[in-house]
């Protein structure tokens, strides 16, 4: 079964209908961002949240005390790294690293292998020249694929999908989860729970390998 994490969560009642829907885990960026939360924020969301549902904290470039910091106060399973964080960054958060890649052509998923014995899994987003994450964009899923064949890590499809085209998308990457957050918007960093529901069954309706 493909996993669901919902990003860009900023109001704990909203994570709490978001988990309901279905979510297995949300996204927390403490990054540039119209989504960026507070440390405050961040631990009221992870306490509102019920067992088994995962948070992930998302950083960019951020300075590792500061990440170290902000995971033990606010109680965060994994850690996003969506910058141009390197292998030895990221291993210093083993088990909990999720190493994130825009994604412009094969070199990038090729990038990525230097970072397999430091991460839990991997994330392909697409690549914007003005921002690093919730762009709503997608990006040619043949590489996707590729990096599912090929990394020794889950991978985690992220980058414009939807409650229209995320059941496309699973029944070709046939990714370990995907990941949403401007798809499943009423307003930046708001989440419609109806969408995250549609978004949810369309991942679980997705069509089997032949
Ligand atoms: O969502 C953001 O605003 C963001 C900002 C800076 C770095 C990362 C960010 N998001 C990371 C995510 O995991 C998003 O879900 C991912 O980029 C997909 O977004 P979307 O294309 O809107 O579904």
């Amino acid at each position: 079964m493909t996993r669901v994490k919902v990003c860009g969560l900023t109001d704990a009642a909203e994570a709490v209908a978001v988990a309901a829907a279905g979510a297995d885990a949300v996204g927390l960026v403490f990054a540039e961002s119209p989504r960026r939360v507070s440390m405050e924020t961040a631990r009221g969301i992870v306490a509102a949240l019920p067992p088994f549902v995962q948070s992930v904290g998302v950083f960019v470039d951020e300075d590792p005390a500061r990440v170290a910091e902000v995971a033990a106060a606010c109680g965060l399973d994994l850690l996003q790294f969506h910058g141009e964080e390197p292998p030895a960054y990221c291993a210093r958060f083993a088990p909990r690293a999720v190493k994130a890649r825009r994604v412009r052509s094969a070199d990038d998923i090729e990038a990525l292998r230097p970072y397999e014995a430091a991460v839990r899994a991997f994330l392909l987003d697409a690549w914007a020249p003005d921002a690093h994450g919730g762009t709503g964009r997608t990006f040619d899923w043949a590489l996707a694929v590729r990096a599912v064949r090929e990394l020794a890590r889950p991978v985690i499809l992220a980058g414009g999908l939807d409650p229209e085209n995320v059941g496309r998308a699973v029944a070709r990457v046939r990714p370990w989860a995907v990941d949403v957050s401007s798809g499943v918007e009423r307003a930046p960093g708001r989440k419609d729970p109806a969408r995250v529901a549609a978004f949810v069954r369309a991942v679980a309706a997705a069509p089997e390998p032949a």
